[in-house]
C-alpha cells in the first residue's frame, strides 16, 4: 500500500475582457521531486473610506498551473496521463474539476465533441488514448466497460438508458440509481448499466448519448450550464494470455462537477434556483468530506450525506490516485468564487489517499476475460483453418494443373505430329501441282496451237480417248467415240481441268484402270494424230468451228466456237500464246516409250506390262520407281544436262499416272529431290 497525496492542478479559463481581468501572477518553484506552481492574486485597490480587513494578497500553490493559454492537448497529458498509466498497472483512479460555474469544467473534461479536434477534452481523449495501449499490447486481454451517471437534484439517472429516455420524457419518470452496499463494504450501483466496449468507436457513440442526455440549462453565469454532476466511469480489466495468475480490474472515474453559484449574484429563481440549491449543498457535503479528510485522527468521513460523495468513497482518501482540476475564472467580478475555490483546491491537496494494486479475483470478470480470450483463440483457429485450407486447395491446384500440363503436352505433340502431316500433305499438293503443270505442257508440246493450218472437221477423240493419257483422263466418259469440240466441250474441259488440278491422284488412280497399250500401237497413234493435227492446226488458229456437223447445224441453232477457243484452249494446257514452243518432232511419243526401252521390266511387245506394272504394290513399285528415276539421273548425267525435255517429263508423269496414294508420296519425293529445282 502506498500513500498518494491528491495531485491539485489549476487551469485559468481566458477572459474576453482584459479590462475586468483580475490582478493575478503565476509563479513556478524548483522543488526535489517536481515542481510546483503558485498563483498570487493581488486584492483591488482597498476603500479608503472605511477599515478594509482583507489580506492584500492570496497565494495558493498547485502541482501545476495551466494559464490561459493551454491547450487542451497539454491539460490532459498533465492530469489525465498519469492516471491512465496507473489504470493500466491496476490502480482505481479519478480525475474530477471542480470550480465556480462557467469556469470551463466542461469544457475541460468534456470538451466541445462537435468541434474540431483541439477542443476535445479529457474525456475523449482519455478513450482514444486508453484502446491505443490496448492495440500495441497484444499479449494481454483486456475488457472495457463504461456507464455514465448523472446526479440532478440529488438523484442519480443513467445517461447512457437509452431505451428509458426515447420513451419517457420527464425526468421523474426515468428509473434512479441505487447505491447498496454489502457486507464487505463494496458499493452496489443498481440501476446503471454497464457497457462493454470493443473499440474507440464504440466508446465514443456512448460519450455522445450521454453528452446528449445530460441536463443543461441557460443561466445568467453560463449559456449552457451543466445542472448536474456527472461521473463516466471506466472499467478495465486486464488478462495476460497464457497465464492465470494475472488478472486486473481497475476503473477510472472521470468527474464534471456542477458549479457552485453566489445565488445572491445572480438573481436566479425558480428551477434553476432549486437546482443551485442541490448542486450548493452536495457540493459543501464534497467539502466536508475534503474537511475531515484533511484532519487527523478522524475516526468518521461523512460519505452517506450526499450521493456524490457516496460514489466518490473511494476516490477521495480510499484506494485511489486521484488529481483533481481547479477551474478559475480570472475575471475580478468572480474574485471571491476563485478564492474560494482555490482554498478548496488546497484542502483537497492535504487528502492522502491509501494506493493498492487491485488484483481481485471476481468470477464474472474473470469469466468474460476468459471469453475474449477464448474468442481470440477461436479467431486464431479460424485463421489457420483459413491457411490449412488455402494450402490443401494449392496442393489440389498443383495436381489438377499437373494433369492439365500432361494433357496439354499431348495435344501439343498431337498438334505438332498434326502440323507435320499438314506440311507434308501441303508439299506433296505443291508437287503435285508442279507435276501437273509439267504434264499440261507436256501436252501443249503435242497440241500447238500454230500448228492448226485449216478449219476442217477434226475429231480428236483417239488421241483423248485411247492414246494421250492425260487426255483421256480428263475425258472419263470413255463411251463416246467422237467428241466434237463446241463450246460446251471446251467449257466441260476447264472443268476437268479444274478436277485434274485438286484430285489429281484419285482422278488418275480411277481413269489409269482403262484399257493399257503397247508403246508401238500408243507411238503410231500419237503421230498419226499429231500429223492430223498439224493438217488441221487452222481450228483453232482461225477459231472456227471444229466440227463439220456442228458447223452445218451451227447456222441455225448449236453453238458456233468463239474467239475464245485458242484461249481456252491455252487455259486448259496452262499456257499463253508466246510460251508455247514450236512442234515437236513427230515421234514425240515414240521418245516417251524410247526411256522405257532399257528397263526390262517393260516388254515392248507386250500390251499389258503397263497394266502389270500398275499391278505392283509397295516396296516393289517404289523399288521399280527408284531404278527408272536412278536410271534417268544416268542418261541426263550422260547428257550433261538437266532433265528438261517434255518426255523427261512425261515420264515422272507417266510414273505418276500409275496412280497409287502410297507409292505417289515416295515418287515425289524422290521426283523433287532429284528433278524439280
Ligand atoms: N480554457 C478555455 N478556453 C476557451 N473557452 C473556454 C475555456 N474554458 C471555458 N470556456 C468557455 O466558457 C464557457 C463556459 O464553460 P463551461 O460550460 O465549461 O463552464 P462550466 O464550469 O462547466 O459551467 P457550469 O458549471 O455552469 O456547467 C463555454 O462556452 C466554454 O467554451
Amino acid at each position: 500500500m502506498v500513500k498518494n497525496s491528491i495531485r491539485v492542478y489549476a487551469r485559468l479559463k481566458p477572459e474576453i475582457d482584459k479590462i475586468s481581468t483580475m490582478n493575478y501572477q503565476v509563479h513556478r518553484r524548483r522543488r526535489k521531486h517536481f515542481d510546483e506552481d503558485f498563483l498570487v492574486i493581488s486584492a483591488p485597490q482597498k476603500s479608503t473610506e472605511y477599515i478594509d480587513n482583507r489580506p492584500e494578497s492570496w497565494n495558493f500553490s498547485f502541482r501545476q498551473i495551466f494559464d490561459v493559454t493551454v491547450g487542451q492537448e497539454d491539460v490532459f497529458i498533465n492530469v489525465a496521463r498519469p492516471v491512465i498509466i496507473s489504470l493500466f498497472d491496476g490502480y482505481n483512479g479519478t480525475v474530477f474539476a471542480y470550480g465556480q460555474t462557467g469556469s470551463g469544467k466542461t469544457y475541460s473534461t468534456t470538451g466541445d465533441l462537435k468541434k474540431f479536434d483541439h477542443c476535445s477534452g479529457i474525456l475523449p481523449r482519455t478513450i482514444r488514448n486508453i484502446f491505443e495501449i490496448i492495440k500495441n499490447n497484444s499479449n494481454i486481454s483486456y475488457t472495457v466497460e463504461l456507464s455514465y451517471l448523472e446526479i440532478y437534484n440529488e438523484n442519480g439517472y443513467d445517461l447512457l438508458d437509452q431505451k428509458q429516455r426515447q420513451v419517457t420524457s420527464r425526468l421523474e419518470d426515468l428509473p434512479r440509481v441505487e447505491i447498496h452496499e454489502d457486507e464487505l463494504g463494496t458499493l452496489h450501483l443498481k440501476n446503471l448499466g454497464i457497457h462493454r466496449v470493443k473499440n474507440e468507436q464504440e466508446a465514443m457513440d456512448l460519450l455522445f448519448i450521454g453528452e446528449t442526455n445530460r441536463i443543461t440549462s441557460e443561466t445568467p453565469m453560463n449559456p449552457r450550464s451543466s445542472r448536474s454532476h456527472c461521473i463516466f466511469t471506466i472499467i478495465l480489466s486486464s488478462k495476460k494470455l497464457n497465464c492465470n495468475n494475472s488478472f486486473n480490474r481497475a476503473k477510472m472515474h472521470l468527474v464534471d462537477l456542477a458549479g457552485s453559484e453566489r445565488v445572491y449574484k445572480c438573481a436566479i429563481t425558480g428551477t434553476i434556483l432549486t437546482e443551485a440549491k442541490y448542486i450548493n449543498l452536495s457540493l459543501h457535503y464534497l467539502e466536508q468530506v475534503i474537511v475531515c479528510l484533511g484532519q487527523e485522527n478522524t475516526s468518521h468521513i461523512p460519505y452517506r450525506n450526499s450521493l456524490l460523495t457516496a460514489i466518490l468513497r473511494d476516490s477521495l482518501g480510499g484506494n485511489c490516485i486521484t488529481n483533481m482540476l481547479a477551474n478559475l475564472s480570472i475575471s475580478a467580478f468572480n474574485l471571491e468564487e476563485t478564492i474560494s475555490t482555490c482554498r478548496f483546491a488546497q484542502r483537497v491537496a492535504l487528502i492522502r489517499n491509501d494506493v493498492k494494486l487491485i488484483l481481485k479475483k471476481e468470477m464474472k470478470t474473470e469469466m468474460d476475460l476468459l471469453k475474449v480470450e477464448n474468442d481470440e483463440l477461436r479467431k486464431r483457429i479460424d485463421e489457420l483453418n483459413g491457411q490449412l485450407e488455402s494450402q490443401r486447395s494449392a496442393e489440389r491446384n498443383v495436381d489438377y494443373y499437373k494433369d492439365l500440363v500432361l494433357q496439354r503436352d499431348k495435344e501439343i505433340s498431337l498438334l505438332n505430329s498434326n502440323k507435320t502431316k499438314i506440311t507434308e500433305d501441303k508439299i506433296i499438293e505443291t508437287d503435285k501441282l508442279k507435276l501437273s503443270e509439267i504434264i499440261e505442257k507436256c501436252i501443249v508440246d503435242i497440241f500447238p496451237d500454230d500448228q492448226y493450218e485449216d478449219g476442217k472437221n477434226y475429231s480428236i477423240n483417239n488421241i483423248i480417248k485411247n492414246n494421250y493419257y492425260p487426255l483421256r483422263i480428263l475425258y472419263h466418259d470413255t463411251n463416246f467415240d467422237s467428241i466434237s469440240l463446241t463450246e460446251s466441250h471446251f467449257d466441260r474441259i476447264e472443268v476437268q481441268k479444274e478436277l485434274l488440278n485438286n484430285e489429281l491422284s484419285l482422278d488418275l488412280q480411277t481413269n489409269s484402270c482403262t484399257t493399257g497399250m503397247s508403246e508401238e500401237t500408243f507411238t503410231n497413234t500419237v503421230d498419226t494424230h499429231m500429223n492430223k493435227l498439224i493438217s488441221q492446226n487452222k481450228f483453232i488458229k482461225n477459231n472456227v468451228s471444229i466440227s463439220p456437223v456442228d458447223h452445218q447445224k451451227s447456222n441455225s441453232d448449236s453453238p458456233k466456237i468463239s474467239f475464245r477457243t485458242p484461249r481456252i484452249l491455252r487455259q486448259l494446257f496452262g499456257m499463253e500464246k508466246k510460251s508455247l514452243r514450236p512442234l515437236s518432232t513427230p515421234n514425240t511419243s515414240t521418245k516417251i516409250f524410247k526411256s522405257f526401252d532399257d528397263e526390262k521390266l517393260i516388254s515392248r511387245d507386250s500390251e499389258s506390262e503397263l497394266m502389270n506394272l500398275r499391278k505392283f504394290t509397295g516396296d516393289k513399285k517404289i523399288n521399280f520407281y527408284k531404278n527408272l528415276i536412278d536410271k534417268k539421273i544416268r542418261q541426263s548425267e550422260n547428257k550433261q544436262k538437266p532433265m528438261e525435255s517434255h518426255s523427261d517429263k512425261n515420264f515422272i508423269h507417266q510414273l505418276l499416272l500409275t496412280g497409287d496414294p502410297e507409292v505417289d508420296k515416295e515418287i515425289i519425293k524422290l521426283c523433287k529431290a532429284k528433278y524439280l529445282r
